[in-house]
């Protein structure tokens, strides 16, 4: 293979180095958390979020704040949830209960059942992550949770108006107004009255990421959504200004947002590395844009589609743009990403904000092994059995055998014991333990 990088990551070799630091500070966080509970959470609230109010979000607050959200934000706000809700509704009736009788008597089955309580991590350090509101509350609320709990990080008075809207219309049943680690730890914990979290879920920034993955095991969690990663794969057919402007789109969310480019045409490639900075430099946050580009932006120049389809598998990236000819070659060969964005009219905002697939996407290369959130998240496949007693001529015949051959004889026992109440006149072909009535 012969690809050349045109652009290095700069940051590149501090990488490693920095996700151990975060493990450790979370891993000491939640140590603190699970040791001193609500103390704990309230000293890192007033430390990182300068917040010292009450956490659950009360009714008569929550109406204030949606009072002050303009109409046109709550209409926009509810065209998003009616997307992401039908779409999460449409994958729902594709994974169904069922019942059926392989052999006589003996009637299998699968339920389908929501998980009981979810707590939905909505970010809003840099950002009013509206959108995320709805990406995981809407989600939980089509598959029929029960206990919903939306959190996010106060920013002055209260969290953002619009993201305590959003969390509203998608069904939210609680809100606490805090955010980080030691929010993450709340829902997980059941802290300040709430319910002990089934399931946590939701995007977030490397520490909230964090949390959430060392807390798997005590709960259920979506994906490792760490910061954002967005990538383009391009050939000489691709407008490099769409190119240019796609990316920097997705490296405003942070100075470690990744953005790359993978492209078979080097004028293209010149051309974006030329522009990329130029349409940063229009920005508000122009500061994020450039750090983003400097330290973790690549440009990776392939002879061949073949050869391009493999290293963005091996990127694995949250975001997969693809702006090519053929684009059905390329959604039939590409198998690694969170999502995928097929021709030029369709970009990762799209995704992000309002078109209904879900914007809580696999990070550092999760992709590989997972998608990102969907009802089927919050879903459970549950298996169910029932034999009759002349089925058991057959199955505790097998299973009794079986458990033999693996040395299991309390197993074999189990079908023993049905054969010689059920069939007592029966003759075996196999040793049968006839168990004693006490
Ligand atoms: N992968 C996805 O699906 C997806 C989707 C949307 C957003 N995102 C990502 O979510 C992230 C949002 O990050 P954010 O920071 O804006 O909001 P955030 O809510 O995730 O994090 C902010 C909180 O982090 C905590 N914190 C800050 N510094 C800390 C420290 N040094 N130690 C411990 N805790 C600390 C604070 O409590 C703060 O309120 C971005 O990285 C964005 O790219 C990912
Ligand atoms: N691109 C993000 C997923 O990594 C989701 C998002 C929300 N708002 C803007 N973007
Ligand atoms: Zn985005």
């Amino acid at each position: 293979m012969t690809i050349r990088h045109l652009k290095l990551a700069e940051a590149a070799d501090g990488v490693a180095e920095e996700d151990q630091r975060t493990t450790a500070i979370v891993q000491d966080m939640l140590q603190d958390i699970r040791s001193r509970g609500e103390d704990a959470v309230c000293m890192y609230a007033e430390k990182f979020d300068n917040w010292s109010g009450d956490f659950v979000l009360s009714e008569e607050k929550l109406a204030t704040l949606i009072e002050s959200v303009p109409q046109s934000v709550k209409d926009d706000i509810d065209f998003a949830h009616r997307q992401i809700r039908r779409f999460a509704e449409a994958q729902r009736d594709s994974l169904t209960s069922f019942e059926i009788e392989t052999e006589p008597g003996v009637v299998l089955g699968q339920r389908v059942l929501p998980i009981d309580a979810a707590g939905c991590y909505v970010p809003g350090g840099r950002y009013a992550h509206a959108a995320s509101a709805l990406m995981s509350v809407a989600t939980a609320k089509a598959a029929g949770v029960k206990h919903i709990t939306a959190c996010s990080p106060p920013r002055g008075d209260s969290i953002n108006p619009a993201v305590a809207y959003a969390m509203h219309v998608a069904g939210a049943d609680r809100i606490l107004e805090m955010g980080g680690v030691h929010a993450v730890a709340s829902m997980a914990f059941g802290l300040f009255g709430g319910r002990e979290a089934d399931i946590l879920v939701g995007p977030g920034n490397a520490f909230v990421a964090e949390a959430k993955r060392l807390l798997f095991g005590q709960v259920g969690i979506d994906v490792f959504a760490g910061p954002t990663e967005s990538a383009v794969i391009a050939d000489h057919t691709a407008d490099p200004m769409t190119i240019a402007v796609d990316l920097v789109s997705q490296a405003e969310h942070g100075p470690n947002s990744p953005v790359w480019l993978f492209t078979t045409s080097e004028e293209v490639a010149r051309r974006v590395i030329e522009l990329v900075p130029l349409v940063g430099n229009d920005m508000p946050n122009a500061e994020v844009i450039h750090a983003a580009w400097r330290d973790y932006g690549e440009v990776i120049l392939c002879d061949t589609r073949e050869e391009v389809v493999q290293i963005s598998d091996q990127y694995a990236c949250e975001h997969l743009q693809v702006l090519c000819e053929d684009l059905e070659w390329w959604k039939q060969n590409l198998g690694n990403y969170g999502s995928l964005f097929l021709g030029e009219g369709s970009t990762v905002t799209h995704g992000d904000k309002c078109s209904g697939t879900n914007h809580i996407l696999p990070t550092k290369r999760a992709g590989r092994y997972s998608g990102g959130l969907n009802v089927h998240k919050f879903m459970k496949v549950l298996t169910t059995q029932q034999l009759s007693a002349e089925a058991n001529l057959k199955f505790s015949a097998i299973g009794s055998r079986i458990s033999r051959t693996e040395g299991m004889e309390g197993h074999a026992r189990a079908c023993d014991w049905r054969l010689t109440k059920y069939f007592p006149e029966q003759d075996w072909d196999f040793p049968v333990y006839a168990q004693k009535r006490y």
